[in-house]
Order: C-alpha cells, then sequence, then structure tokens
C-alpha cells in the first residue's frame, strides 16, 4: 500500500501574490462578505492546531502538509445542483447526487492516492491524519457542509486504478431544503472574494456513438459464464459476479455534465456519481454512516423491465418467488451481515427482500441498518461534533464490506480468484466504493455500478461495464440480455 497527497495548481498559483496585497485584498474581500479575514482565520488555525496537536503522517512531513481552511456558508436554493457544474473535465468534477439533493464540487484542493490491498483503509486513515490539518468553519452542519472528501477505488487490489479521496476547491450542496457553498483554500492565501457560484456553461453533446467490443465478444464472455456456471456446479463455489465492458466513442469529446445530467432525469432513485473519471447512476449503497447509523442498500436477483405496467407487475412477483434470484439475494445480505457485525452494536436485517423498481430493470432489495458501535477501538479516530472521537467511520465500514457478494461473489476470495480469471480484464473502479467523507467521518459510499470510466487519455472515449449474478441455476444466454439490460443507463445516457 502507498499513500501520496498533492495540493493543487490553484494553490500554487495564489502563493506567488505578494504577501501585503494579498493580505490588503483579503481584509477587502472579508469585509466585503462579512466573513472573518485571514489574520483571524490565521490565528484561529493556529489555535485550533495547538489544541487539536500535531498532523504529522508517516508519508507527509508536517513542514510540507497543507493546512487548509474549509468554510462553508448557506446560500439562497441553488435548484438543480448539476447545472452548477462549471467544467466537462472529468478528473476535477464532482457529484453524488440523488433525487436533486447532495453534493457536487469542481476544482482540486487535495488529492490523496492509495494503492493495493489496504488501499481504502488506507485512505480512511489518511484522511483522518488530514481532517487534523483542517480548520473548518462550517455554519450549516448537515451531512456534506463542511469539509468533504470524494472517493472512488478499484474493485481489485491488484488493479492499476488503486484509489483516491479529493478534496475539492468548490462544493455545494442542498438538503432539506437548505443550500450551501463551500470554499476551500490555504492558510497561507487569500481566499477568493464572495459566495459565488459560477455562471452556467454549456454543457457538450456527444453527438454519434459507436460501440466496439471490449475484453471478450459477447459470445466469448457467454462461455465465460457457462465454465462458470460449470465450476459452480461441481461444488467449487456458490456464486460468481461475472462482468463485461464494451467500449463507447463519440464523435465529440465526452462531457461528464451531459451524462450526469441525462443519468439524474433518467434514474432520480439512483446515486448520480462522478469521481476521478468513473461516472454512472448506481442504485445499490454500500454504507452509510449518518449519527452513529450505518445504513445499507444490497441489491441481488435482476428482472428486466417490458416497459408494460401489468406486465412488469406479473415480472416483480416473478422475481420476489425465483429461487435462483432469492439464492443469489441471500448470498449478498448473508455477506454483507457477516463483515457489518463486528462494527455495529446492533443490526436490523429484514426478513425478506423488496422489490426495487428502476426504469430498466427491477431487482430484489434489502435495506440493512446496524447502530455503529463507538466504543470500538478503531485506529481512525474523527472529531465528531460534539469533540470525542465516534468510532469506524464511513469509508472503514466501506472497507470492511467491500466487496459484497452482490459485485464478487460467495465465497469472497475464490470466487473474485475466479471472475478475473474468467472476465479476462481489469475492472478497474467499476463495482468498488464511490461516494464522499467527511470531517466528521459520517459519508456515503455506494457500489460503482451502472457506470463508465471515462478514458483519460482520449477525451472521445469511455469504458461501460455490467456485471450479473452467476449460481448453479443460471443460464448464460440469460446472464448476457441482463448485462445488456445493465448497461442501458449508461448507453442512454450517451444518446444511443
Ligand atoms: C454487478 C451488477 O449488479 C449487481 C447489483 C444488483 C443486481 C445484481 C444481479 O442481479 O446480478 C448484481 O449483483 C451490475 O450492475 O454491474
Amino acid at each position: 500500500m502507498t499513500t501520496s497527497s498533492d495540493a493543487t495548481g490553484r494553490a500554487r498559483a495564489l502563493r506567488a501574490v505578494p504577501a501585503a496585497s494579498r493580505a490588503a485584498a483579503a481584509s477587502r474581500a472579508a469585509a466585503l462578505n462579512g466573513l472573518p479575514a485571514v489574520a483571524d482565520l490565521r490565528a484561529r488555525a493556529a489555535a485550533t492546531a495547538t489544541s487539536t496537536g500535531s498532523a504529522a503522517t508517516d508519508d507527509e512531513p508536517p513542514e510540507s502538509s497543507p493546512d487548509l481552511i474549509v468554510r462553508t456558508v448557506e446560500i439562497p436554493d441553488v435548484g438543480d445542483l448539476l447545472a452548477l457544474l462549471p467544467s466537462a473535465d472529468p478528473a476535477t468534477t464532482f457529484s453524488w447526487v440523488r433525487r436533486g439533493e447532495g453534493i457536487v464540487g469542481w476544482g482540486e484542493a487535495l488529492r490523496l492516492r492509495t494503492s493495493g490491498a489496504d488501499r481504502i483503509r488506507a485512505a480512511d486513515q489518511a484522511w483522518a491524519r488530514t481532517v487534523g490539518r483542517l480548520h473548518v468553519l462550517d455554519e450549516v452542519r448537515l451531512p456534506g457542509s463542511g469539509a468533504v472528501a470524494f472517493g472512488s477505488f478499484s474493485f481489485s487490489p491488484h488493479s492499476a486504478a488503486g484509489g483516491v479521496l479529493v478534496v475539492p476547491g468548490t462544493v455545494v450542496g442542498r438538503r432539506d431544503g437548505r443550500s450551501w457553498l463551500t470554499t476551500v483554500h490555504r492558510v497561507a492565501e487569500t481566499p477568493s472574494r464572495g459566495a459565488h457560484l459560477p455562471a452556467p456553461a454549456p454543457v457538450g453533446e456527444p453527438g454519434p456513438v459507436t460501440y466496439r467490443d471490449g475484453a471478450l465478444t459477447p459470445e466469448a464472455w457467454r462461455s465465460a459464464v457457462a465454465g462458470v456456471v460449470r465450476r459452480i456446479r461441481a461444488g467449487e463455489v456458490a456464486k460468481v459476479v461475472m462482468a463485461r465492458d464494451v467500449v463507447a466513442r463519440a464523435v465529440a469529446p465526452l462531457d461528464v455534465r451531459h451524462l450526469l445530467g441525462r443519468l439524474a432525469a433518467d434514474y432520480p432513485g439512483c446515486w448520480t456519481f462522478a469521481v476521478d473519471h468513473l461516472v454512472g447512476a448506481t442504485p445499490e449503497l454500500l454504507v452509510r454512516r449518518e449519527k452513529g447509523l450505518a445504513a445499507c442498500r444490497v441489491l441481488a436477483g435482476t428482472i428486466e423491465r417490458t416497459g408494460d405496467d401489468a406486465a412488469d407487475l406479473r415480472r416483480a412477483a416473478e422475481l420476489a418467488r425465483s429461487s435462483k434470484d432469492l439464492e443469489e439475494h441471500e448470498l449478498a445480505v448473508a455477506s454483507l451481515v457477516r463483515a457489518l457485525r463486528p462494527y455495529c452494536a446492533s443490526i436490523n436485517v429484514p426478513d425478506a427482500p423488496f422489490v426495487l423498481h428502476l426504469p430498466n430493470v427491477m431487482h430484489l432489495a434489502s435495506d440493512v441498518t446496524g447502530a455503529v458501535d463507538a466504543a470500538l477501538g478503531h485506529p481512525s479516530t474523527y472529531l465528531s461534533h460534539a469533540g470525542g472521537g465516534n468510532g469506524p467511520s464511513s469509508l472503514a465500514l466501506a472497507a470492511a464490506l467491500h466487496p459484497t457478494a452482490a459485485v464478487g461473489g460467495t465465497p469472497t476470495r475464490l470466487a473474485t480468484a475466479i471472475l478475473a480469471s474468467a472476465e479476462q480484464m481489469d475492472r478497474g473502479r467499476y463495482a468498488g466504493p464511490v461516494g464522499w467523507i467527511g470531517a466528521d467521518g459520517d459519508g456515503e459510499w455506494g457500489i460503482g455500478l451502472r457506470s463508465g470510466e471515462l478514458s483519460a487519455s482520449d477525451p472521445h472515449e469511455v469504458r461501460l461495464f455490467a456485471g450479473c449474478g452467476v449460481v448453479a441455476a443460471s443460464d448464460p444466454d440469460a446472464e448476457l440480455a441482463e448485462t445488456e439490460a445493465k448497461l442501458r443507463p449508461m448507453r442512454e445516457a450517451l444518446g444511443s
């Protein structure tokens, strides 16, 4: 495992401003905004640093540690969060939005990178240390206000994609009828003036899109699934989640905002996310931690929708009775509960799944909740609003839960080894945890499904992924059809 961090070019550019004019500009700006001047903030920062102790880390000497001031102010209702995003750049555009609420961000104040088997836990610990160097002025105090890092992690510990946490330079949030703006800057630098939101910028259309096979042709993938079914029937494993990829190429450079806008409009009940080139709308919540409560939505077991409401109701009833899908679902719930139990004082597991209706498919779904055990001596000790440690963070919980049997299989180690050789591809960040974490460790982590990875080298390309749980009763043709249904959200967002 490795971690590293860097501050932005924006921060470096600001450092070039002479100190005297910085201070004068800051005082003017602060006076205009009715906010504390930089000198006051520096004094508060010094006081905070003294009271919270040193934030030195193994991999970052304290003298190079960026001390950041994070300031959240309430603003009038922003309306459509996604419409605020100023840039098409998928590296510095961030989203976590559901039913019009959530957070969006842009720019980059700090980036933490991790890799290897411990990539999620390492990011959690690096964030806990970073929090000790942040000076947060938050007048809103809702989940997603104050300091926030967006994150995304590879499915596999062996993937070069690794993991990332990014603190954007600007975050805007909306929840319960309130909106807020968070800006981040270095202690030594001038804050940008006022609570300005960017002027709306035109969003680029992809134009015609063509598709090519990813790692395997559909026929080769079908055969790979048939091989896995044979291994399951021979008793090697109970379940393997098999995924495939297709590569989409657009005539125009892809604008991440176009994809986000379409996904959020078509799949409002899903979490529409963008973090470090991964974009999608996932229906599956790996874990949310909020005020001591962990909540997870487990999905496994799928049937396609027909578009005819009466027929879909019959299909929903069929799904709820399907022994193949119920087995797949039960394995996913059991693996999640097993992994969550050590972190919770109590857990609530529904007796039977409900059927979640999405525009393209229906899933068997179970909402599992647990009371996070704050007394556990987890190595990451976040400051709660009350000022004490508050147990394993949302990211520590995500690290414990990933990969669930909904994206890996059962038993985990053998199933993930089988899927890696049968799929013949690196899943990258697909099916890994994606979401955000706050300074108190609360946050939300989805599973990066119904998603695509925008190419960092070719702005016209995006790699789309979809998978499905394979059990003894699986039919390879039906599984292939299921992946097509699960690719629909991204294909439709691309306009095809
Ligand atoms: C692996 C995916 O879906 C998972 C989540 C819901 C239902 C699933 C299923 O029925 O197979 C999968 O476990 C995917 O969408 O790529």
